[in-house]
């Protein structure tokens, strides 16, 4: 509804509007008309009749019971009917490609008046581009998918390709030649893991955790092995239309006997009699997009022990959806191979050296995910940090509690510790080649993984203690804490479970260690 149309009232005109059936309120300088809605209120009709609302400035009571995007739906909006004279509204919602003001809420490297040795205007620009993308194209499609659990939309993958942007998602690399990235922003040989980091972290930020892995994630872990092991006719047949987003693949190692265990899995690939294909029996379990995928980076055992082979859905290959504790928008899969026959070629490496495939891309696949762990973390402190602004208790705001405030504390340190570190790793893997990376950051990056996760488990669960009920509950004021707190044990889980990170980090420091140190 644009301004001009809307009535200039007084606060004395909205408050002959006070009764039953003839009911106006004021909520940051905005005039609505409650009269017909108040009947229909799913908070009630007792709220909005209470003298202190009824006729009257209602805008601190609605800020602490409702969202800002309450009053932006259609059905809600058009219930504005005029604005105080004289005054301007000063509370905003979520805007596209905004930088948010409040603190904390946005790395150093973004905020007003800090600075960072890592980040470069080509970064800069960069950034602004894929804030204003994310928030205009896969922020709506998130919160629609993540509720009816349908799988990410294809105009949105559509519209990625076009920027090519699900070839960024794969790093830096040689598979980004030639392309235009970002509308041609920046240059291929330019793009480094910065730029990487950008776009994982305000994916991150835009989407929630279903949907992000939904949105392709199986392609980030599925289709290196391809990338860097695959022959060149199947990388000819498979690439392109992979990262084009018309086809879609995934990894799919785990099952319900074994997980980190590579050794222990049973699915097993022999060959035929004429020794021109692989003929594969088994399941897999927990396998992310294996749902719409059409191909399937599976990890077999085979004679020479573990061998990685590309299955291409057709004859044999059934894929069934798993029901986790985030949305099935995410395509997680039980999948069942019955004598699929694959040609010798679609295998991935050596055979036998299925370890080195899957292991080569770990740091990366953990890297990712500290990026998105990292910017999660900060998103939570956003969401606190106005809550307990807001919020009054006992006729003080929540923030004058000092075991919230310690709360915070902790929640704001742990942010800025794990986004500090990860662009310290980030700065290392620009200046190492991929085998430096390998000896030298495989300990660091497990180490911050672990603490990463480790780190929004405990904000998680202080975040519910600051929300309270809304803290578990799916809408309303605590929607994303809710969400946060449902989903924060993938993040532990996924890439390697915490624990068995942190031993790998002091394993791989005990290795390091030289041989004449003694105290
Ligand atoms: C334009 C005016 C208003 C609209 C469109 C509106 C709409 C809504 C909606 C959609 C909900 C469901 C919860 C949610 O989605 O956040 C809700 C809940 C509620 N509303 Fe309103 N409301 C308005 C004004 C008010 C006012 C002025 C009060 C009085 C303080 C009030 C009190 C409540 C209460 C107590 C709840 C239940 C909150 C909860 O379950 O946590 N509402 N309202």
């Amino acid at each position: 509804m644009a301004s001009k149309q809307l009535r200039q009232l007084t606060r004395d005109e909205v408050d002959k509007h006070n009764q039953p059936g003839d009911l106006w309120v004021v909520i940051d300088a905005k005039v609505y008309d409650l009269s017909r809605f108040q009947d229909l209120h799913p908070g009630g009709v007792a709220a909005l009749l209470d003298p202190e609302v009824a006729g009257k400035d209602a805008t601190e009571a609605f800020f602490g019971l409702h969202r800002y995007e309450v009053l932006e739906k259609p059905q809600y909006k058009r219930l504005q009917v005029g604005v105080i004279e004289g005054e301007k509204s000063v509370i905003h919602g979520r805007s596209t490609g905004e930088i948010s003001k409040v603190p904390y809420a946005e790395p150093t490297w973004l905020a007003e008046g800090y600075h960072s040795p890592y980040f470069t205007e080509n970064h800069r620009r960069f950034q602004k581009a894929c804030r204003q993308f994310f928030d205009e194209y896969v922020y709506e499609d998130a919160q629609a998918r993540e509720a009816d659990g349908k799988r990410p939309s294809q105009s949105v993958i559509d519209k990625m390709a076009e920027l090519n942007l699900h070839a960024m998602r794969m790093g830096p690399g040689k598979h980004l030649k030639g392309r235009v990235l970002m509308g041609g922003l920046v240059k291929p040989e330019e793009f480094d893991y910065f730029h990487e980091l950008i776009i994982t972290q305000e994916f991150a930020r835009s989407s929630l955790r279903g949907y992000g892995d939904g949105l392709l994630g199986g392609k980030v872990i599925g289709l290196p092995p391809v990338l860097n092991f695959g022959n060149e006719e199947l990388k000819a047949r498979i690439v392109p239309d992979v990262l084009a987003g018309k086809k879609f693949i995934c990894l799919a190692i785990s099952e319900a006997h074994a997980g980190s265990d590579v050794m222990g899995l049973q699915t097993t690939a022999v060959k035929s009699e004429d020794g021109k294909e692989w003929i594969i029996n088994g399941s897999k379990k927990w396998i992310t997009n294996g749902t719409f995928a059409d191909y399937f980076t599976v990890g077999c055992k085979t004679e020479d022990g573990f061998t990685v082979i590309l299955v291409e859905r057709g004859p044999g290959v059934e894929t069934k959806q798993i029901k986790t504790s985030y949305s099935t928008t995410a395509g997680t899969a039980f999948i069942t191979f019955d004598n699929v026959r694959v040609p010798v070629g679609n295998t991935l490496g050596e055979e036998g050296g299925g370890i080195f495939v899957i292991l080569s891309n770990f740091n990366h696949e953990r890297w990712v995910m500290c990026c998105a762990s990292a910017r999660g973390q900060r998103g939570v402190v956003e969401e606190c940090l106005k809550w307990i602004t807001q919020r009054k208790v006992f006729g003080k705001p929540l923030s004058s509690q000092a075991v919230i405030r310690s709360k915070l504390a902790g929640m704001i340190a742990r942010a800025e510790s794990c986004q500090n570190w990860l662009e310290n790793v980030t700065y290392q893997m620009c200046n190492m080649s991929y085998k430096q990376q390998a000896n030298k950051l495989a300990g660091q990056i497990a180490f911050l993984k672990s603490f990463s996760t480790s780190s929004g488990q405990e904000t998680a669960r202080d975040a519910v203690q600051i929300f309270g009920g809304r803290g578990i509950t799916q809408t309303g004021m605590g929607k994303y804490i809710e969400h946060y707190h449902r989903t924060i044990a993938f993040d532990a889980l996924l890439g390697g479970a915490e624990d068995v990170l942190s031993d790998l980090g002091v394993r791989q420091a005990l290795r390091a260690m030289p041989r004449d140190a003694r105290l």
